[in-house]
């Protein structure tokens, strides 16, 4: 229980800090025999990296990842699959006064308390840094969920109080793939961006929203009672960094309704007219998009001067430094598909394990 691994059949473990040598992780349970697409992972890691536009953090790292185990001849072993990525751009001098301040609402107090020591540099392991190892992981389930014609689209939906409120199509992608945004509409696009940019002129930060649609899933894939999927799901997205809320089908707006509003009725084909349900019953999928939605705060280091308190619990003042996300939405689309794809295929593989 030390927090760094997730799965059951498939499992990642990561390891690293934002300003050590390297980060990377060990990815258990991949089926053997399955030809990677090298340029398919590095186009996920792309979507995440920072310093890909103008509205995230300023710091340029090339994320290549460097696999060292568990493939031969582009081909999956079935034995752990080791990988790096280098850390290549760290400037530890932003957070020479991180020594000893804590940001409020950071990491930095609560590792401070429960370690009694941190590598303040970057946030160390805290920082959202350690992402771009579920991104790898992420990226080879989803190459192997496509084959099973199972299809993750996540997108943003919401920054701030601007909202996208349409029908999600698969086609979207190319719309919300295509702007620095990630939404599925080019006016929201710009206005969005324009958005958080006056934020970052502030010195300040925004949340956002994003969805998650995920399609063709068979019906059958979680185990309930405490393993159900959207319990999983849940607890996937809530370890990213910054999540505050995860719902999935009507999910907080099931309060102001009634049963005869909710309950999605049954075609003889065995879908169901609506989806309020969200693609998942009784903690099991039912066949129908799997949907749902992930809350993510407004990141805590602001360049601006806030009251916080030191080591010694002195008030002291804090100014933010370094390169942050005024947003973190933008680059955590790939985030949210990762782990929805690692979360899909354990439950995939655990069906086929269980199933008579
Ligand atoms: C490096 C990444 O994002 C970083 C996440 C991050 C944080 O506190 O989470 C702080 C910043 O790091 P630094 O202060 O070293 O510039 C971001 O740039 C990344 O996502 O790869």
């Amino acid at each position: 229980m030390a927090g760094s691994s997730f799965g059951t059949l498939v499992r990642l473990t990561t390891f690293g800090e934002s300003h050590g040598k390297a980060i990377g992780g060990i990815i258990e349970g991949i089926p053997a025999g399955f030809s990677l697409d090298y340029n398919q992972i590095q186009h996920d890691l792309d979507r995440r990296k920072p310093g890909q536009s103008a509205i995230v953090t300023q710091r340029k790292e090339s994320d290549k990842v460097q696999f060292l185990s568990g493939i031969f001849d582009g081909k999956t072993t079935g034995t752990p699959i080791g990988f790096t990525i280098e850390n290549e751009d760290q400037k530890s001098a932003d957070y020479t006064e991180l020594q000893k301040a804590f940001r409020p609402s950071h990491a930095d107090f609560t590792y401070q308390q429960k370690y009694g020591i941190r590598d303040y540099r970057g946030g160390g392991r805290s920082s959202a840094r350690e992402t771009a190892c579920r991104v790898v992981a992420g990226a080879i389930a989803k190459q192997i969920l496509a084959q099973k014609n199972i299809r993750i689209d996540a997108f943003v939906y919401q920054v701030g109080s601007l909202k996208w409120t349409g029908e999600w199509k698969s086609e979207l992608k190319t719309i919300s793939e295509a702007n620095n945004v990630r939404v599925p509409s080019e006016e929201l696009a710009v206005e969005m961006e324009n958005l958080i940019r006056e934020i970052r002129k502030e010195g300040d930060t925004i949340g956002g929203g994003i969805r998650c649609v995920i399609t063709g899933v068979p019906t059958g894939l979680g185990e309930p009672v405490f393993d159900k999927l959207h319990t999983e799901l849940g607890k996937a997205m809530l370890s990213i960094n910054a999540v505050k809320g995860f719902d999935f089908g009507s999910g907080f707006d099931s309060i102001s309704m009634k049963g005869s509003e909710h309950n999605d009725l049954f075609t003889t084909d065995g879908t169901t007219k609506t989806n309020f349900s969200g693609g998942i019953q009784g903690g099991i999928s039912n066949g129908m998009p799997i949907d749902f939605r992930v809350a993510f705060k407004p990141v805590a280091t602001l360049i601006q001067e806030q009251d916080t308190i030191n080591e010694d619990f002195e008030a002291v003042k804090l100014m933010g430094k370094g390169r942050h996300d005024p947003c973190v939405v933008p680059r955590a689309v790939p985030i949210v598909e990762a782990m929805a794809a690692l979360v899909i295929l354990d439950y995939y593989l655990m069906q086929k394990a269980y199933k008579k």
